[in-house]
């Protein structure tokens, strides 16, 4: 899978994803992460990429001209990528969006910076992205962000397949608590069922207890989850449970 960056800041996009299981990925020729410069599209002497905003105001707005020479030029060498814009206007992104983007071939991230870009840009882009309800100086952070979730679903990335099916919200509840050694720690003991060896009952357990940490700290996730009969009666003695 390929992931091509469009940014005034290519530099930022080298060490977050080196050493990493991301950089192994990269490594292993499974995904490939490109910045480019957006100044290469910007012409002029100055290779001006953003100006003073119509109708006055604080800041800068990025210049539409070189965006979409950029998107153009990585359209001709990746003709089914899709086109995405890192902003707070954009539609959240979730683990359900990561899982989609992963079926992608390959992907285009437009990465703005001062107030933003000129709306005309907007025609370009297949889909809008924000990460999360806060505003950052630039887009670079939130691409990295959706390159890391994406890029540990793509197949051979993460090794062992099944930790990414049990992620957090990968079965749209949070994820049951993890213990390794020791056994005892601080005179926390571990579960004893999770030294039980009881495959079946391990399972029931952690499935129990992920419907427990949802209820308690993300009940608004349990609207869009399929429940097992099984699941209804765990969740209302846990219910039972937390009023007493
Ligand atoms: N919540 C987010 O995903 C997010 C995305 C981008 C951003 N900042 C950039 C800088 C200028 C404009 O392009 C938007 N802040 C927050």
């Amino acid at each position: 899978m390929k992931f091509e960056v469009v940014t005034l800041f290519p530099e930022m996009f080298d060490s977050p994803f080196a050493g990493s299981i991301i950089g192994k990925a990269v490594a292993k020729g499974l995904v490939q992460i490109t910045a480019h410069p957006l100044r290469d599209w910007a012409e002029g002497r100055h290779q001006v990429t953003d100006d003073t905003p119509y109708g006055g105001g604080d800041g800068m707005v990025m210049k539409p001209e070189p965006l979409c020479r950029a998107i153009q030029s990585l359209k001709q060498q990746h003709p089914r990528a899709r086109v995405l814009m890192m902003s707070p206007q954009g539609q959240r992104f979730t683990q359900q969006r990561a899982a989609q983007l992963a079926e992608e071939e390959s992907l285009i991230f437009l990465c703005g910076r001062y107030e933003g870009f000129d709306e005309r840009v907007r025609s370009y882009v297949d889909e809008e992205y924000s990460i999360g309800d806060f505003v950052l100086t630039g887009g670079e952070l939130p691409a990295m962000v959706i390159i890391d979730a994406v890029a540990r679903l793509v197949p051979g990335v993460l090794g062992s397949q099944g930790s990414a099916e049990a992620d957090s919200f990968s079965d749209g509840l949070l994820e049951h608590p993890h213990y390794t050694r020791p056994a005892e720690f601080e005179g926390r003991k571990v579960p004893e069922v999770l030294l039980s060896g009881d495959h079946a009952r391990i399972a029931a357990w952690r499935r129990s207890q992920q419907l427990l940490r949802t209820l308690q700290r993300r009940p608004d996730l349990l609207e869009h989850v399929s429940l097992t009969e099984q699941d209804r009666v765990e969740l209302e003695q846990h219910r039972q449970m937390l009023r007493q």
